[in-house]
């Protein structure tokens, strides 16, 4: 099988590698855009879609894998900050409070899409303004989701999750594994 990563994350990377299946990564430029009055799980999905579809096009023997991962708190979707304001004023928003982390993922092969996506609950402790300030200076926050990266500094912001870490992380390797079984003999 010839597998493909639609993505230029580093920890999609290393995530994929879990399975034990050599890939290459092609990352495209495509715009990642939705349309107005999508569910969570489904933008999370489409935008999955685009990114492998734009990959898909120009590799059509290869099996091509896309991703998307969001935050949701209160109803608001929280993706990457534009600035260090927006970072304090997301992990603000989480202080104290329960929320979700979306993770979609696109498998693309003959033609055909697959699409499933899962969902992480996460809870912060209550956070003090110096402690998001300090957070926000180590720089982590700018390319994630919500402001936050469970898997570094970030992890000491979190209380308690329910789910999958790995969704959290933005690749749900485990559920990609058996989704990617199902495909392979479909
Ligand atoms: C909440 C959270 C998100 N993230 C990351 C996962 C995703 O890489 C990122 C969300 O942005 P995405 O747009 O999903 O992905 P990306 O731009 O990093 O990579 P690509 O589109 O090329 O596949 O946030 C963490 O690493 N840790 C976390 O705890």
């Amino acid at each position: 099988m010839d597998l493909i990563l639609a993505s230029s994350s580093p920890r999609r990377k290393e995530l994929l590698e879990l399975l034990g299946i050599p890939f290459q990564i092609k990352v495209s430029d495509v715009e990642e855009t939705y349309q107005d009055g999508l569910q969570p799980h489904e933008i999370v999905m489409e935008l999955a879609r685009i990114k492998s579809n734009a990959i898909a096009e120009t590799n059509k023997k290869s099996v091509v894998i896309g991703a998307d991962t969001i935050v949701v708190s209160d109803g608001k979707v929280l993706g990457k900050p534009a600035d260090k304001e927006e970072a304090i004023s997301m992990l603000t928003q989480l202080s104290g409070k329960v929320h979700q982390v979306f993770t979609g993922v696109a498998l693309l092969k003959d033609g055909n899409t697959h699409l499933f996506y899962e969902k992480t609950d996460v809870e912060f402790w209550p956070l003090e303004e110096k402690e998001v300030e300090q957070y926000v200076l180590t720089g982590e926050p700018f390319d994630k989701a919500g402001s936050y990266g469970i898997q570094g500094y970030g992890s000491l912001l979190v209380k308690r999750i329910e789910g999958d870490y790995f969704t959290v992380v933005g690749l749900p390797v485990s559920r990609l594994n058996r989704e990617l079984k199902k495909i392979m003999h479909t």
